[in-house]
């Protein structure tokens, strides 16, 4: 009996390939990730980049108005619309589940680009902080936000939200485990740290413009809406695990909501 032994190192040799793919895919997608929200940081402080929320081309307040509500709409329905079970059955029909994540992080990477690049400022100030040590604080009040925000990241695996688990996995030939609810550190205070430090992020600034407040107020209430959008699947994903969570522990503030 022969084995045909010619398949084999060809089969294996494009097994290699195809997962070296997904691997240098899932990294790629990680690192525009990191530059972006590095870039974010940023935009919002008006630190270090080039183009910030306050900076570049002015037209007129209508022109500047539609143009960055419709840069955020197109975040907010790649954002929310990718996250939902649907999507990502739809995608796993057409594409290995190893790339669902680093496309999701890619394509909302690629569309803040877009909103950072294209971004109309409106630099009538709401509000300006004249005292420098109040100054200083805001803007240390806006750095703790995005430090919030990555840290409470890693409390729920950092690597894994922005897919680089699930490709190392793939390249190893293991299965990767779905996402496990978990409630270390600040997720037994509130239920959505992550999003409590972009708020704060947004709003804590020493000069608030009405460009700077309209990215805060949009993005301040697509994350009331991603919210509700994110807990129902996480019933529908953890049931009752997550139902007793939702009563026990507040939202965004402690005793509060
Ligand atoms: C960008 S993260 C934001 C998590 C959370 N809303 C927050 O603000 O900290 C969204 C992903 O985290 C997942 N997630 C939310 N809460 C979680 C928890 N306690 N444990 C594990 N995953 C969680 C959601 O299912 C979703 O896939």
């Amino acid at each position: 009996m022969s084995i045909t032994m010619h398949n084999g190192p060809v089969q294996t040799a494009r097994s290699l390939a195809a997962r070296s793919f997904v691997l240098g895919y899932g990294v790629l997608a990680y690192l525009i990730f990191f530059v972006t929200f590095l870039y974010a940081v940023g935009f919002i402080a008006q630190l270090v980049v080039p183009k910030t929320i306050d900076s570049g081309a002015t037209g007129s307040t209508g022109q500047a108005l539609m143009i960055d509500l419709a840069l955020m709409s197109l975040f907010a329905v790649q954002h929310s619309g990718m996250a939902r079970q649907g999507f990502k059955k739809l995608f796993a029909a057409f594409a290995s589940p190893a790339l669902e994540r680093s496309t999701y992080v890619l394509l909302a990477s690629l569309s803040l680009i877009l909103l950072f690049w294209q971004w109309r400022p409106i630099t009538a100030i709401v509000w300006e902080i004249e005292m420098p040590m109040a100054a200083y604080a805001a803007v240390a009040g806006s750095f703790a936000g995005w430090l919030i925000v990555l840290y409470s990241t890693f409390l729920i695996s950092h690597f894994e939200l922005f897919g680089l688990t699930q490709v190392v996995s793939h390249f190893a030939g293991r299965l990767t485990e779905p996402m496990k609810f978990r409630t270390p550190g600040l997720y037994r205070l509130i239920r959505h740290p992550i999003y409590l430090g972009f708020i704060i992020a947004f709003w804590s600034t020493p000069i608030m413009t009405f460009g700077h407040m309209l990215f805060a107020m949009v993005t301040t209430a697509y994350i009331f809406v991603g919210i509700w959008l994110e807990e129902r699947d996480l019933v529908t994903l953890f049931g009752d695990q997550y139902r007793h969570y939702r009563q026990k522990v507040a939202m965004l503030i402690p005793g509060l909501f």
